[in-house]
């Protein structure tokens, strides 16, 4: 004979929630409403910046598909519109957000040569470049140009090490552009360069290089030198050269 055993129905628990858990709850789930929108907004943001990957050619070779310009643009246009105590945390989660789409059109392999002050320089790449980039350390500066001039990725270099190798953008490295700069107020410590489209660097500040030291300022603009090797100077200036140009412009930053 088999026993059937009955399961007997628990009587439902009551649980006083009190108003305070209740507005939490409120609240948690009003975060979890936002969140699938700001996800389904994201999901169609990466699937739009594939897209755009593809319509962009590069202009000559490979090229790094990394455009300073529109993230300058992209960044501007948001902080503007953001409220003052959001603003940090705006353009914060704008690089991640660049830094992922830049990422469905190939990961960026960015290489750091930063011998002097290496974790503060990693840090900054990884500021910039955000959690989406493969960012790597290597140790010397040929290296890391070789890495940018393949076109593939990017390179962050530090200008106060012993090897001057910022001189070679006016030489050997000609077709890599600096496009951003690292360090303490107006003074980067390191620079980023790539193969840049020069018409796709940001809108600041010009980076030359100029033997003697003496060129890129005869209208008078604010220069900034950063160091000075065997007589050729690293500096930044407020006149508005062209990439190639003879006053030994190499690039520029925000
Ligand atoms: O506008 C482009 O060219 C893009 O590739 C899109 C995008 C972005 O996600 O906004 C991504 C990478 C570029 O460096 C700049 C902007």
């Amino acid at each position: 004979m088999t026993t059937h055993i009955l399961a007997k129905a628990l009587p439902a628990e009551v649980v006083e929630l009190t108003a305070e858990q209740m507005a939490l709850s409120a609240l948690r789930s009003e975060i979890d409403s936002i969140d699938d929108q700001i996800l389904e907004l994201f999901e169609r943001r990466l699937a739009i910046a594939a897209q755009v990957g593809k319509a962009k050619d590069a202009p000559t070779g490979p090229h790094t598909k990394l455009r300073p310009d529109r993230e300058q643009a992209v960044l501007a246009r948001l902080t503007a519109k953001a409220e003052p105590e959001n603003k940090e945390a705006v353009s914060a989660l704008w690089r991640e957000i660049v830094g992922w789409g830049l990422a469905r059109q190939g990961r960026l392999q960015v290489h750091v040569y930063a011998p002097i002050d290496g974790a503060r320089a990693m840090d900054a790449a990884r500021t910039r470049f955000g959690a989406a980039a493969d960012i790597r350390v290597v140790y010397d500066a040929q290296t890391a140009l070789t890495h940018a001039a393949e076109g593939n990725g990017v390179s962050v270099l530090s200008v106060s090490g012993d090897d001057a190798w910022w001189i070679g953008l006016r030489k050997e490295w000609s077709m890599l552009s600096v496009f951003e700069g690292f360090g303490p107020n107006d003074t980067p410590t390191s620079l980023a360069v790539g193969k840049i489209d020069p018409p796709a660097l940001p809108t600041g500040r010009r980076v030359i290089v100029t033997a003697g030291g003496d060129a890129g300022d005869g209208s008078g603009a604010r220069r900034w030198g950063l160091n000075t090797h065997h007589g050729w100077t690293l500096a930044l200036t407020d006149a508005d050269l062209g990439v190639g140009d003879v006053e030994g412009c190499v690039g520029a930053i925000i």
